[in-house]
């Protein structure tokens, strides 16, 4: 009897391992931290290798942890960071370049050159995407024209692409190379409306079609993986932001989630409509399930959680995430300081490849704690940027915001949000809601669960947050990170080795 569904959230802070039950409890969760590097400036980078065995014993640990055999489990999903690129060789498995993160700006220039051709209607009109360096599209060419021999292999058919879902699979199935409609959407390549690779951007892009995997639904059985000598079906992929869409139950057109991680990601569940954005937010495919794909319009923020890594690990002001709250109640505001953490350029709704961080507003009297505080406030001030353009695009006016992802741990966080907005924000009991849509989407596969309707049920709020500021202090706040965000923007001065 299969009990369980097993969950990979392999996200660009961490890797975690869960095993959900029926009701989509959690029964046990494993997780490990990943190194980055950043070999210039602007420039993020994983090791493949690292990513892959972060997963696979955060698994056998989980197994063991919670004395669960591998023949209990029915299936397993994997939600992935989005757009990382990986290039292997596809004889030996042996990746060419380490793994360019989604946040990694080295094809900067790549884009640039893209956008003076004049193409960026046409990439907006197949792919709803904008172009830049975020997608994977420019990391596929800058990783074949940089490393020696490269575009020699990938001419000849023998290196493959992937993001992390299809580097995952692929090791973990023994060589299938498949992605979901989800990933492929944050490629820049794929037409989301044809629902096929595109030969004339592969072409514009000079990307041999032979690295591409093939594209399949969110939810279906790929393949499987060998854990302790059992077969388990690998029954979903999906892009960690559409995943957090589906954990939270947003099944219905106009349903909203924003997921607090690595980076920001709202995302409004448009139906079967590609909407798109006057206002810089991105259509993007949500899932494909049940013979059919639905979409999605995102505003993507570039730097949140990782905001805080910074004020731990760059500045060391705070021994801890979970500190940034102790710091930052020790100041009853931040005073009139902003921090803008454009530190690689400014996502939705500015799309700026060259604006800097910067800070604003200090005086003789700022602390560190005011500091950490308005380093917190940054992720609200980013958030309520998107729900602006949301709400203009899709001409509805939010009532509520469901929140989750690793800094909604954070109550001073969720009350400011609140505050800025000025609409409740939901926090579900289950925070690990990626984990769990990528559950539900491998379980859905299997028919260990029948139907959505049947785990739209499962959802239930933890702590509701509800605005206590008054409008004019809204708007004073909101208009002065205002000033201070367009102040970071086409910022000319260039570090010598960008
Ligand atoms: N209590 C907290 N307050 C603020 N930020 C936090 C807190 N706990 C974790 N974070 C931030 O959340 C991020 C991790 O969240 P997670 O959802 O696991 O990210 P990812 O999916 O990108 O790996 C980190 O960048 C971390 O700095
Ligand atoms: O690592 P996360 O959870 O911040 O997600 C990263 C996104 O998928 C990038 O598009």
């Amino acid at each position: 009897m299969k009990k369980y569904v097993l969950s990979i959230d392999q996200g660009t802070t961490s890797s975690r391992a869960i095993l959900f039950d029926h009701s989509g409890t959690i029964i046990g969760v494993k997780q490990q931290e990943i190194a980055t590097y950043y070999p210039h400036l602007g420039w993020v980078e994983q090791d493949p290798h690292e990513i892959l065995r972060s997963v696979m014993e955060s698994i056998h640990l989980l197994l063991s942890d919670c004395a669960v055999r591998a023949d209990e489990i029915a299936s397993i999903g994997i939600a992935n960071q989005r757009e990382t690129t990986v290039i292997w060789n596809k004889k030996n498995g042996q990746p060419i370049y380490r793994a360019v993160v989604w946040q990694s700006k080295q094809s900067n220039d790549l884009c640039r050159q893209w956008i003076d051709q004049d193409i960026s209607e046409a990439v907006k009109r197949k792919t709803g995407l904008i172009i830049d360096s975020y997608f994977s599209a420019s990391k596929i060419s800058w990783i074949i024209d940089h490393v020696p021999g490269a575009r020699d292999l990938a001419d000849n058919g023998e290196l493959l692409f992937g993001t992390i879902d299809t580097w995952l699979i692929w090791n973990l199935s023994g060589g299938i190379h498949v992605t979901d409609y989800s990933n492929a959407s944050r490629s820049m390549i794929f037409n989301i409306h044809e629902l096929e690779w595109d030969d004339e951007l592969l072409e514009l892009f000079h990307i041999p079609r032979s690295l591409l995997p093939e594209v399949r639904p969110s939810s279906e059985v790929y393949g499987h993986a060998n854990i302790h000598g059992c077969f388990i079906p690998i029954a979903s992929a999906i892009g960690d932001q559409q995943a957090a869409l589906f954990g939270q139950t947003c099944f219905q057109e106009g349903d909203v989630k924003n997921t607090y991680g690595t980076g920001c990601f709202l995302l409004m569940n448009t139906g079967g409509r590609v909407v798109h954005s006057k206002h810089g937010l991105l259509s993007t495919i949500a899932w494909g399930i049940d013979g059919k794909v639905e979409y999605a319009l995102e505003g993507s923020v570039f730097i949140a959680g990782s905001a805080i890594q910074w004020l731990r690990d760059g500045l060391q002001v705070i021994e801890s995430a979970e500190h940034s709250e102790t710091a930052a109640r020790q100041v009853e505001s931040s005073e009139g300081v902003y921090v803008v953490p454009a530190f690689v350029g400014l996502g939705a709704p500015y799309w700026d490849m060259q604006a800097k961080g910067a800070m604003f507003g200090l005086t003789r009297g700022t602390t560190k704690e005011h500091i950490v505080r308005a380093t917190l406030e940054s992720l609200a001030y980013q958030t309520k940027d998107i729900v602006i353009a949301m709400e203009e695009d899709s001409n509805i006016a939010l009532n509520s915001l469901k929140v989750d992802g690793g800094a909604t741990r954070n109550d001073l966080l969720l009350q400011f949000q609140s505050d800025i907005l000025d609409i409740p924000v939901e926090r579900q009991v289950i925070m690990e809601t990626t984990a769990l849509g990528a559950a539900y989407l491998a379980g859905l596969a299997v028919k260990f669960w029948d139907h959505r309707e049947q785990i739209a049920g499962n959802r239930t709020i933890d702590k509701l947050y509800s605005s206590l500021m008054s409008e004019g202090r809204r708007a004073e706040l909101y208009s002065g990170w205002k000033q201070s965000v367009n102040s970071t923007m086409g910022w000319k001065v260039r570090t010598t080795n960008e």
